[in-house]
């Protein structure tokens, strides 16, 4: 392999920074595996942008940020979306970064079948397929011969599920206990310190990019909810689904609740628990000063492990370029596989 060619499907926090990370480390992969990294196409809702030699990020980027549409951009806009892009268009790769929808999984759910059935790995960061569909899509990759990687989905930067799948490759892993949301842990850690309101802190969030599309999602534990069940599925390797979690979400903890916890040498976090027993994301009381204490995007996972006894991992948990860390870690692993 010589050349990777690459679709990006959603074009918004996530799949603006993916462009931006190829762009940034193309050269090293060039260099240090020989492969030339090409983006033939990126698509959002409405329309997308294509060019078989390779398009140009600055251009992409600009005509969103411009024009609103990548089916703006001059010389490579079209009117194709979604599947046609697939269907039309010769790639390699595709790096799926759309909404995360809990209803259906759609349209991740589609579009990464269409790829497996295409032949073609898929990087993605969405959580609402993987939620829903974990069999279905572990299934149909391993049928097609196929690489699925989805370190993103869980914890954005913060390494854990290639961390538990191979540097912790030699033990069981019992359980997991963390703070598996960035935009809450940004919202309880501003209400904590700066006693912020929480309608401003969410805000912030959205504006930051750290929240999902619907940041309900966020603050109501559905996508703490969704990496519960993905780790459950892939790291301890206990089939579950989005239905099976107890989820309790933020939106009721009050400035003045977080102000007592504080005076008593608490914190509130959002914690996310996943065993074979429990499945479950709820706010709890944490000591000030334990592994639990940190501010903003952070999140953190304790692996409970058989022989390693315990191992924490942390990390930025959301963000664009963070996120598109973790593609880019996956992405590379499918380099080198095929190389
Ligand atoms: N933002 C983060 O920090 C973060 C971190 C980890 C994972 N994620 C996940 O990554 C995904 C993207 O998140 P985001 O923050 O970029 O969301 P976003 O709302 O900023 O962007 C989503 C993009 O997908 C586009 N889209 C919608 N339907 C589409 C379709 N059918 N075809 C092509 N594009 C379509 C939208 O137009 C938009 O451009 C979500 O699944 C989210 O859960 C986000
Ligand atoms: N909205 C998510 C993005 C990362 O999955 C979060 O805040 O953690």
């Amino acid at each position: 392999m010589d050349e990777c060619k690459i679709i990006v499907m959603g074009f918004g926090s996530v799949g603006q920074g993916i462009v931006k990370a190829i762009k940034m480390e193309k050269d090293k992969i060039l260099e240090t595996l020989g492969i030339n990294l090409k983006i033939v196409a990126v698509a959002d809702s409405c329309s997308s942008a294509i060019n078989p030699d390779g398009l140009n990020v600055e251009e992409l980027l600009k005509t969103k940020s411009e024009k609103g549409k990548l089916g703006q951009c001059p010389n490579c806009g079209t009117t194709n979306t979604d599947t046609d892009v697939l269907d039309n268009v010769d790639y390699d790769v595709l790096m799926e970064c759309t909404p995360t929808n809990i209803d259906d999984g759609e349209p991740a759910r589609t579009l990464t079948l269409k790829a497996f059935s295409q032949g073609k790995d898929v990087v993605t960061s969405n959580k609402g397929h993987l939620a829903l569909n974990y069999k279905e899509l572990d299934d149909a990759a391993k049928a097609n011969n196929v690489m699925f990687k989805f370190e993103a989905s869980v914890g954005g930067a913060m390494p854990i599920i290639n961390y538990a799948k191979d540097a912790l490759s030699g033990n069981q892993i019992i359980s997991i206990i963390g703070i598996l949301n960035g935009t809450t842990n940004y919202i309880l850690s501003r209400m904590t310190s700066e006693g912020s309101s929480y309608p401003d802190t969410l805000k912030e969030s959205q504006m930051l990019g750290i929240a999902e599309t619907n940041p309900t999602q966020d603050v109501e534990g559905i996508d703490a909810a969704c990496k519960a069940v993905i780790l459950s599925n892939s790291v301890l390797g206990q089939p579950a689904t989005y239905s099976d979690v107890e989820v309790e979400g933020i939106s009721n903890i009050t400035s003045e609740a977080v102000s007592l916890a504080k005076e008593n040498g608490y914190l509130i976090k959002l914690i996310t628990e996943v065993s074979p027993k429990t499945l479950k994301v709820s706010p709890r009381l944490v000591k000030q000063g334990s592994s639990y204490d940190l501010n903003g995007t952070l999140n953190m996972a304790t692996l409970k492990t058989d022989l390693a006894d315990e191992v924490t991992t942390v990390g930025k948990g959301a963000g664009s370029l963070e996120t598109a860390s973790a593609m880019m870690t996956d992405l590379i692993t499918i380099l080198r596989t095929k190389n």
